[in-house]
Parts: structure tokens; sequence; C-alpha cells
């Protein structure tokens, strides 16, 4: 199993933010994590990327605990595209995907023309090639995500982790990540609040106060009832001929 989340719980000040999570991720799965605002989404994908202390149950990654990976071997194992990552103001948007290659760079490895290729080839598939040598703080919020997300892809990785990638992002950016997701070979596991964007994935997890309520194919856990109850607002699915199956929200 790729990943192995087992009995997860984590409490802050006595309040409970994950109660007994479990659930695995295969190989080359790309999952949906889904749940309301403060679900404990973000605070479980802190653990299962090894940046949270686990309080209580188990993660195993590629069935090895995650605390037992040293820096460099996670960093080539997993990457994870934070909802808030820090990026120094001072460089430019090249420097900022190259720093993804960082794990596979010790003393004795120069930079070749291999990590070169991953760089560029990460900038191309989000877009931003014709920015590269833009400053940091001068790229807008979306451009900004999108070469975080391209950081993850030139890391190379078997696992990509993403919190709610999408964030910032226009309509059209927001459809080229959601193809790239579906062309990349990793095993994904994407925090995503659109439940039309959760329809393109393999798998749905959904939490709520902490906890697992549903997981399963999104076309089937992703129905008006259970939409109902876990994000209390009405909906329906609307499929058509042409077009793949979508859910309308009803104000
Ligand atoms: N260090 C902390 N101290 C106190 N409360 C915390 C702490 N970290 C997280 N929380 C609380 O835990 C809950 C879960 O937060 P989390 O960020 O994991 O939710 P989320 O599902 O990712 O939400 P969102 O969809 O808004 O990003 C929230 O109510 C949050 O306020």
């Amino acid at each position: 199993m790729t990943i192995k989340v087992r009995d997860i719980s984590y409490h802050v000040s006595g309040r409970p933010l994950l109660s007994n999570v479990s659930f695995d991720v295969k190989a080359n799965e790309r999952v949906a994590l889904m749940g309301p605002n403060g679900s404990g989404k973000s605070t479980l994908l802190r653990q299962i990327c090894g940046l949270a202390q686990i309080q209580a149950g188990r993660v195993l990654l590629l069935d090895k605990p995650v605390s037992d990976f040293k820096r460099r071997e996670l960093a080539q194992t997993l990457s994870f595209v934070q909802q808030k990552a820090h990026t120094d103001d001072s460089i430019q948007a090249f420097d900022a995907v190259s720093l993804g290659r960082t794990p596979w760079l010790n003393p004795f490895a120069r930079w070749t023309n291999q990590h070169q290729q991953h760089v560029d080839d990460a900038l191309r598939q989000v877009g931003m090639w014709e920015k590269r040598a833009q400053g940091w703080q001068t790229l807008s919020g979306g451009e900004q995500q999108r070469l975080h997300i391209a950081r993850a892809l030139a890391q190379d990785t078997s696992i990509i982790v993403m919190d709610e990638p999408t964030n910032h992002l226009d309509v059209r950016h927001q459809l080229v990540v959601l193809s790239l997701i579906k062309k990349i070979q990793s095993t994904l596991l994407v925090a995503v609040h659109d439940l039309n964007h959760a329809l393109h994935f393999d798998r749905v997890i959904v939490m709520s106060h902490g906890q697992v309520v549903a997981q399963g194919k999104p076309s089937e856990v992703l129905v008006p009832d259970f939409i109902q109850d876990v994000f209390g607002i009405n909906a329906r699915v609307i499929n058509d001929s042409e077009f793949p199956s979508h859910i309308q929200i009803i104000p």
C-alpha cells in the first residue's frame, strides 16, 4: 500500500481535531480528500507528510512509518503542495521550481541536464515557462500557486499530496491543474472543495468533524442526500449524454 493511515487521532488543548481516521491509498490512485471548512483535512495532511507529530495511530508510506524516514528520503518519496507555502520573495520563478530538485542533489551531485529537464518540464506543464525569469514577488497569487505545483512535479516523487491546489486559480488554470492531475504518474492525495473537481478523481474520502464519514467512487459518494448531510447544501446530479455528469448546487 502506498499510503496507509491507521487510527489517527489528534487533540489540541483537549479538543479532538482528528478521531480514529483510517484509510488506504493504493499505488497510482488519485484520491480527493473533501470536507467542510475545519473538518481536519489540513491537520491530517500535515501528519501524513511528516510535518506534524503523530499523537495516536500510524501513517505508513510505502509500508514504512513516516516517522522513520530521514528528511532527504522523505523528500525523495513525497512532495507536498501546502495551502500556505512560504517562498523567498527574492527569487525568480525558475529558482522556485528548481528547489524541487534539492532532495536529489548532494555535495557530489552537480546540477545536470536531467535536473534542468525536470524543472523545464514542470514549468511547461503548469503554463509558466514564459514567466520563468520573473521575480517571485511580482507574480500573481495564481501564478505563485502554479509554481508551487511545478515545484512538486519537479521533485519527481512517487507520492504527491496537495492541499487545495486550485486555490487562487482562474477557471482555465483550474482545468489545467485537473487535467495535470489525471496525467501525473504518481499516487495523489489532494484536498479539494469543489464537488465537480472531485469527480475527476478515482476515489473520494470525505471528512466531517475530524472523522472519515464516507469513501468510495465520487459518483457513488457524492449524491444529493449525502451532500445535504455533510455540506448542508441542496444539489442535484446532472447526467447529460454529451458531457460527463456534474453536480449542480441549488441556491
Ligand atoms: N494548532 C491548533 N490549535 C487550535 N486549533 C487548531 C489548530 N490547528 C487546527 N485547529 C483547528 O482544527 C480544525 C481543523 O482545521 P484544518 O485546518 O485541519 O481544517 P480543514 O478541513 O483543512 O479546513 P479548510 O477547509 O478550512 O482548509 C479547525 O477548527 C481549526 O481551527
